[in-house]
């Protein structure tokens, strides 16, 4: 598997760094309150669970599935709801947890989701940004990285459901694409 990556984007050190630099943050802005963190799957386990070890207050935790990628490394623009919330969002004050914002079609469609959902507060929290692929006027609050245009896996992120269990983000090797 390690064979097959080019170069490595963000080491596990790097990402280690990022959760304790982003929790303290949450863990500031969150203090005495109880935020619903809504991690979406599947890209934003691995994430997830080493960002809110590093948030000292309380927050509960709950999880969507939506896709718009099928398979290959271009969005569809199609964002489908997989698994919704088994809890409801009114008047709760949410932290969307992702592994990656391109284009910004699958947060933006969850945005709006919970705003209709009558949240009370929504921020995002994401490992990655490519701001250059944007589509969709939508920023995150919390951002680990931001990356230049570049299709990445690793520590959640897939191609073609492979590589989400490598440590570091890394970018893949031309070969595999053509495999
Ligand atoms: O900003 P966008 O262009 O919408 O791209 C970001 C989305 O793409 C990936 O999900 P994907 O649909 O690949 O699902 P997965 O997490 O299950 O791999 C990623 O986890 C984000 O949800
Ligand atoms: N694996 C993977 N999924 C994505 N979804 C949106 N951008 C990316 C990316 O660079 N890599």
């Amino acid at each position: 598997m390690h064979n097959d990556i080019e170069s490595i984007v963000l080491t596990k050190e790097q990402i280690e760094a990022a959760c304790e630099r982003l929790g303290k943050e949450i863990t500031a802005d969150y203090e005495g309150k109880l935020p619903l963190c809504v991690g979406i799957l599947k890209g934003s386990i691995l994430f997830m669970a080493d960002l809110i070890k590093h948030i000292d207050t309380h927050v509960e935790m709950e999880f969507m599935d939506v896709s718009s990628y099928h398979g290959g490394t271009e969005s569809t623009g199609e964002v489908k709801i997989l698994k919704d919330l088994d809890v409801s969002v009114e008047g709760r004050d949410i932290i969307i947890i992702e592994d990656i914002l391109e284009t910004g079609t699958t947060l933006n469609a969850i945005v709006d989701l919970l705003k209709y959902r009558k949240a009370n507060s929504i921020e995002i929290v994401t490992l990655l940004d490519k701001p250059m692929r944007r589509k969709v006027d939508i920023e995150a609050k919390y951002v680990g990285e931001k990356i230049p245009d570049d299709f990445v896996v690793g520590y959640g992120l897939d191609y073609q459901e492979k590589y989400r269990n490598l440590p570091y983000i890394g970018l893949l090797k031309e070969e595999v694409y053509t495999k």
